[in-house]
Formats: C-alpha cells, sequence, structure tokens
C-alpha cells in the first residue's frame, strides 16, 4: 500500500488536471480523480500521467515550446460507484477537493454523506473538504448540504473529524486539444489558491497535517474572495460579453479592443476596485497594480480563451452576489458611481448563444417580461434608481457595437 497521504479531487476537468492535482501531486499527495465521465476515468487509469503546459505569451511570441509539467500516478475512480466511497474509507486519506461547477455541489453532497459514514465506521481519521468553485463560501454551501444527507450520530463525528474551509482559487484554464493526450491541459503561468485556515482540521488546528505547497492560508478569506470574483471574474464577464457582442471570438482579442479596454479598466478601477478598496481597507497602488496584473492575463494570446467559455451561464454571472451586480451593489454601499459596471452588466443581458441555455432562458425572459422589470427582478436594484437607469440606458448604447 502507497505510503502518500492522499487526496480525493471531484471533476476531473480543467481545473482539476490544470491547477488543483498538480498542487497536491508535486506537495507529496497521491491523487485519485473522480468524476462521472467513464471515458475520462478509463483514460486516466490507462495513461496514469498527463502533461501540464504552461500557455507563456512571450514564450509563444518567441515560438519557443511550452513548458510541460508531467503529472505522474494519478488514479481514477467513477463517482457513480461504490469504489469511490471505498476511497473517501482509506486510512491514508487526507483531503477531498472539488472543481465541478457550482449547481453540481448538489450531486457531490450525498455521495460525501456515504463516504463520511463508511469513513466513521471504518474508525477513518480527521479530512478536510474544499470546494474549489468561483463563488463566495462554495465550501459552506457543500458542507449545508452535506450535512442534509447525514445521521445525527454521523454528523457528530463530522463535526470532530471533517474540516470544511471555503477558499478563493484564480488560475485560467481554457480547454486545450493542442496535445497529443486528452488529459493534458495548458493553462497560464498564474495561479493563486487562498484558504480559510481557521476551518481546517487535522493535528493542529487551522493548517493541513501535509502543507500544500503554493496554497496560501488566511483569516481573512472573504476579503480575498470578494477581490478576485469582483475583479477577475468582473473584469473577464465584462470583456467576452462585450467581445461576443462585437462578433470577437476570443477573450485576448476582445480586451485588445479599445472601447472594451475601456470599459474594463473603468469598471475595475473607479467602481469595483474604489469600493473594494473602501470596504476591505485594500492599499489603492496595490490594487491598482493587482488589476492591471488581470489585464495582463486577459491579453495572453496563448491562452486562446473563448468568449463563449468565460461568459457561460449569463444568469448565474448575474447573481446578485456574483460577478457583475455582487461589485455594483457593493459601490452603492460605499457611495461609488455605477457606470462601467452598468455596462457591463448590460452586456450579459445582451448575450445571445442558442447553445447556452441560460443565455436563451435570460434572452426570452427580457423579450416576455420586458428589460424594466427584468433588471429589477435580476439585479434588486429599483426601477428609476440610478444604477438601474445607467442599465437600461447601456443596454440602448450597446445595441449600436452589435456586430451586424
Ligand atoms: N477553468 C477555469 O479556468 C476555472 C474554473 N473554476 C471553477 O472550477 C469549476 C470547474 O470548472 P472547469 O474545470 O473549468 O470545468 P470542467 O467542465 O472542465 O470540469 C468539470 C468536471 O466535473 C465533472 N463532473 C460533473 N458532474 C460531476 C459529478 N456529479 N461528480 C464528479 N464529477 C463531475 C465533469 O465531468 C468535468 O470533468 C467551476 O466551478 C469553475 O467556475 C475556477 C477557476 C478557474
Ligand atoms: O468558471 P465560470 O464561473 O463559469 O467563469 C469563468 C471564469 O472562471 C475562470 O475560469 C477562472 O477564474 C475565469 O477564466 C472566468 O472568469
Amino acid at each position: 500500500m502507497s505510503v502518500k497521504p492522499r487526496a480525493i479531487h471531484f471533476g476531473a476537468g480543467n481545473i482539476g488536471r490544470g491547477f488543483i492535482a498538480p498542487l497536491l501531486s508535486r506537495s507529496g499527495y497521491h491523487v485519485v480523480f473522480t468524476d462521472v465521465d467513464k471515458g475520462l476515468i478509463d483514460t486516466i487509469n490507462e495513461e496514469k500521467e498527463y502533461g501540464v503546459h504552461i500557455l507563456d505569451t512571450n514564450a509563444a511570441a518567441d515560438g519557443e515550446e511550452a513548458e510541460v509539467q508531467k503529472i505522474i500516478h494519478v488514479k481514477g475512480v467513477l463517482s457513480t460507484t461504490d469504489d469511490l466511497i471505498r476511497e473517501i474509507e482509506h486510512p491514508k486519506l487526507k483531503l477531498i477537493t472539488t472543481a465541478v461547477g457550482l449547481p453540481v455541489l448538489d450531486k457531490v453532497a450525498p455521495t460525501l454523506a456515504k463516504g463520511i459514514r463508511a469513513r466513521r465506521l471504518s474508525g477513518g481519521g480527521t479530512i478536510n473538504i474544499i470546494a474549489c468553485e468561483n463563488a463566495i463560501g462554495a465550501t459552506a454551501q457543500l458542507a449545508e448540504k452535506v450535512r442534509a444527507h447525514l445521521a445525527d450520530e454521523d454528523a457528530a463525528w463530522a463535526a470532530q473529524h471533517v474540516g470544511f474551509a471555503n477558499c478563493s482559487v484564480d488560475r485560467i484554464v481554457p480547454p486545450f486539444d493542442d496535445a497529443d493526450s486528452v488529459l493534458d491541459v495548458g493553462v497560464e503561468e498564474f495561479f493563486e489558491w487562498i484558504v480559510e485556515g481557521p476551518s481546517l482540521k487535522g493535528a493542529k488546528a487551522g493548517r493541513l497535517d501535509v502543507p500544500i505547497d503554493g496554497m496560501t492560508l488566511t483569516d481573512h478569506l472573504s476579503a480575498y474572495n470578494e477581490r478576485k470574483l469582483f475583479t477577475l471574474n468582473a473584469g473577464h464577464a465584462i470583456t467576452a460579453y462585450l467581445g461576443h457582442l462585437k462578433g470577437l471570438a476570443t477573450v485576448d482579442a476582445s480586451i485588445e479592443d479599445a472601447d472594451i479596454a475601456a470599459v474594463v479598466r473603468g469598471a475595475l478601477h473607479g467602481e469595483a476596485g474604489a469600493a473594494l478598496c473602501r470596504k476591505h481597507k485594500f492599499d489603492e497602488r496595490e490594487h491598482a497594480a493587482y488589476i492591471e496584473k488581470i489585464i495582463v492575463r486577459f491579453q495572453n494570446a496563448a491562452v486562446k480563451d473563448d468568449v463563449v467559455r468565460v461568459g457561460r451561464q449569463p444568469l448565474r454571472k448575474l447573481g446578485r452576489g456574483d460577478r457583475l451586480v455582487g461589485p455594483a451593489r457593493m459601490c452603492t454601499e460605499y457611495g461609488v458611481a455605477v457606470r462601467h459596471l452598468a455596462t457591463g452588466i448590460a452586456a450579459a443581458l445582451w448575450y445571445d448563444n442558442t447553445e447556452d441555455e441560460q443565455s436563451v432562458e435570460m434572452r426570452r425572459a427580457v423579450a416576455e417580461k420586458g428589460l424594466e422589470k427584468y433588471v429589477v427582478e435580476l439585479t434588486g436594484f429599483e426601477e428609476g434608481s440610478d444604477v438601474h437607469q445607467h442599465i437600461l440606458k447601456s443596454y440602448k448604447e450597446l445595441e449600436g457595437w452589435k456586430k451586424v
């Protein structure tokens, strides 16, 4: 039996293979992927390794080959079988992570509950669970869903032996098909994984028994979470929706457009950034540098990130606490005028992609309910309020941006 500590990662997709597993693997964990996709799990078990290609725009411009990091000795188990429950019982298991998409946590929760019960009955030790999804408090949401499936004695055991820690994950990992193996992934060099330290359980409370190289622990996660979601994700979404409107295919092409870059910079520096600095007391100069570094990441042509990937599921992205309406609401709370963010929200409302169910539902609702009422329903900004008016005004103006 391997003596290595083990980690199970739910979702062997882009973030799982391209971000979380590489950090776990280089920190000495044996990584077990679990996924609903049988073909993917079979391939993981056949190939047992894959490459992480670092997509660096400068190297690509100089005609250099991308650096490839090999991830070896990985294993896969199908998430719908009892093999997964046996993995959760495994005495060497230390950590469970997820990157499946926020709505899928509903499906992961009953399996985790079953695994926690099995672990208790088999005398297993303490584990930690971290949901690496693009949402504030994703692990807390998962914890609540898991508890709903636990019997009292299992819940009592879990309260002692299972840590649920929220986190913020940041690395752009688009779909990648420039390699021979379907398991290979292409990633930007940058990454940031910030985890709520006080929620971790183990030999020493507040930290992992086997630390992860590249993971930062913090006592102030909510500030970092909002900083990331309301900057990286906000700017990314605005770039994608405006790019789509102008008929541009990728994020790098969109951010090269001067009109789009002006809206993105206006939204991030003068609005979301101003509100974040007021709320969390971030140093203004450091925050401005953080924003500009993100814009350089968007400009990375080697990443070739499709606007339809970044704009996927617009209704989720228009959620009240999410990347567009969230910072706009924070602005109103901290006395910052909302203009460019209103343009971003309007651009999201224009997002018309028949292959995206949420886009279809949203465009139908705009037509059936009328924009005025629908904006109130989605954003909570009252009809006639300053932000509501600016969303409507931008929506009209953006019609002129549409590629005919
Ligand atoms: N791709 C990126 O650059 C980033 C993504 N994220 C977040 O990470 C999460 C995953 O995103 P991606 O990796 O891009 O998606 P993806 O679609 O590449 O991977 C998701 C994987 O989850 C699997 N899955 C679906 N239902 C499952 C279930 N019930 N049990 C186990 N596996 C299941 C899918 O088969 C797929 O392999 C999302 O919440 C996303 O917002 C966060 C930061 C960066
Ligand atoms: O994964 P989501 O929430 O649909 O949004 C795409 C966003 O997530 C990322 O994949 C990573 O943070 C970004 O590339 C993008 O802003």
